[in-house]
């Protein structure tokens, strides 16, 4: 049994579990669920708060996770990212009330509050800054209105938290985070279990980027059009049995779709159809 562990809470619990759904494993139905058996896929899941994930994994007793990078490199635990899951993206940045400091280089003296400490910690001693770093377990922008740190450093989306806070980041991002999954470090790369699930993730993800293209078009044309939908590897073209005409057959990115289709029209392509695909390995 591949032993997994998937967040059970916060942003990333519900995406991960709509993707291991995608990929074909049982997921729970119920929130209060802490462990799943999918005995038809050979996978054991088991529901841990994110922030864990990274220390399991990185102790060995679970074999893969699902978390978040900047949850992975606050934890110090000897775990690496083996796929990015497009999913929770964010950046974590400082940020403080206009005025106090530009970046890093300032921080000297001052207080930080943040729920990564590991990471501020650690990105403090490489710019050789002197400052004190308060742990908190979340809400972190009250800090600075309370008192209790002058900067914070958090998890910015939309940037719309810091905005009501009355507080603007400072400084380049700290790191660009998104959901990945992780296995512990030196972990054997080539475990065929681990290897499916990462294949059946990667099928969800083309699944989602792409469409499928069908298009009739006249041979003296068809190269222009390929030149417009060249596949992953390379379309299929079949002949129609109407001469002087072939089929063709490409995947294309789902967000270009409209605007290929309409450039396709203009090449004289006709019966142009779009549809969905459920599932692929490449
Ligand atoms: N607003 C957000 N947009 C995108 N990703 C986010 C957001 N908030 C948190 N994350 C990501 O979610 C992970 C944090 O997990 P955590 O459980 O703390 O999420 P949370 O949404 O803050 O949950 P909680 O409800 O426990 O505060 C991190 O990888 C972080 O980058
Ligand atoms: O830039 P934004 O789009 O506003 O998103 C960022 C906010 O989302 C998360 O908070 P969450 O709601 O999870 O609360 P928390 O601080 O208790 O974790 C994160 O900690 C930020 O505060
Ligand atoms: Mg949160």
């Amino acid at each position: 049994m591949l032993r997994i562990a998937v967040p059970n809470k916060g942003s990333l619990s519900e995406p991960a579990s709509a993707m291991l759904h995608e990929a074909g494993y049982r997921q729970r139905k119920d929130r209060r669920e802490l462990v799943l058996v999918d005995s038809g896929n050979e996978v054991e899941f088991f529901f841990l708060r994110p922030r864990d994930i990274a220390v399991y994994v990185g102790s060995g007793k679970l074999d893969i996770g699902i978390t978040g990078r900047d949850l992975l490199l606050d934890s110090g635990s000897p775990a690496e990212e083996i796929m990015q899951l497009g999913f929770a993206g964010s950046t974590f940045r400082y940020a403080t009330r206009p005025g106090t400091a530009q970046d890093v280089t300032e921080f000297g003296g001052m207080t930080i509050a943040t729920s990564f400490s590991g990471l501020v910690t650690q990105h403090l001693a490489d710019n050789g800054v002197d400052a004190s770093v308060v742990h908190l377990d979340g809400a972190v922008e009250t800090a600075i209105q309370l008192g209790v740190a002058e900067i914070i450093a958090d998890v910015v989306e939309t940037g719309t938290t810091l905005r009501n806070a009355g507080l603007e980041v400072i400084g380049e991002p700290i790191l660009k985070s998104e959901a990945v999954v992780i296995r512990r470090t030196g972990a054997p790369e080539d475990d065929p279990k681990v290897r499916q699930f990462l294949r059946r993730m990667q099928g969800v993800l083309v699944a989602r980027r792409y469409v499928m293209m069908d298009y009739d078009i006249r041979v003296e044309h068809v190269e222009k059009a390929v030149g417009l939908t060249p596949g992953l590897e390379s379309p299929t073209v079949s002949p129609l049995h109407h001469e002087g005409w072939v089929a063709v057959r490409s995947m294309v990115p789902s967000k270009d779709a409209q605007r290929i289709m309409d450039e396709l029209y203009d090449l004289g392509a006709r019966a142009i159809l779009t549809t969905g695909i459920h599932a692929c390995r490449l």
